[in-house]
């Protein structure tokens, strides 16, 4: 998250704690970006929505676009595979890119790419991963039977090398193609 703004600061607040930011900020930074012109003939959401409330919202903003969402991907893999991979992130703070102590071999905290200094988000923590973890039971989760009955929910196995797990991911939208 950049900038210093007022919004940026309080979202700030919740995300370092590995809370969902009160669903007044998502749903309007989404409602506008979803507004451009880009996204007329598409979109691919990462992240959103992440709560019943937020799906309804989103339904109903696409509706009066005479649009609505044609699959939702459900990234299914375990809590350990989740913690480490999270807990392993490393971000470099230059440039933006993301390294893993174990998958990529990370002992040092020098970015190879440009050289920057590789920092770990607050949420990338294991407790705050933990917490994260039961936030996504709580309020996330739920969202897989109310895709299931909206009849478009795709389940994936997202465990194994990011290949194949893309590879997975591709294979199941490529019914949509056109
Ligand atoms: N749809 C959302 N509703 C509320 N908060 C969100 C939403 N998406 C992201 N956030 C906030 O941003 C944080 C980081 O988002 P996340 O998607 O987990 O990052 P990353 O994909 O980089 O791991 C979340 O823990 C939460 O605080």
């Amino acid at each position: 998250m950049s900038g210093g703004t007022e919004l940026g600061r309080q979202a700030k607040k919740y995300m370092d704690r590995g809370d969902l930011v009160p669903d007044e900020v998502t749903i309007a930074m989404v409602r506008d970006r979803l507004a451009e012109d880009d996204a007329r003939d598409g979109f691919l959401l990462d992240g959103f929505p992440r709560n019943v409330p937020q799906a309804e919202t989103l339904k109903k903003i696409l509706a009066e676009w005479d649009a609505r969402l044609d699959i939702v991907l459900e990234l299914v893999v375990d809590e350990d595979e989740v913690v480490r991979r999270l807990s392993g992130r490393r971000t470099c703070e230059r440039c933006g890119r993301i390294w893993h102590v174990d998958f990529d071999d990370k002992q040092d905290d020098i970015c190879d790419e440009c050289g920057g200094h590789l920092f770990q988000r607050d949420d990338d923590k294991e407790e705050v991963v933990r917490h994260r973890l039961e936030v996504y039971q709580e309020q996330t989760a739920p969202l897989v039977q109310f895709y299931a009955d909206e009849r478009i929910l795709v389940g994936i196995d997202a465990t194994g090398p990011v290949e194949e797990v893309t590879h997975r991911a591709l294979a199941a939208l490529r019914p949509l193609e056109r």
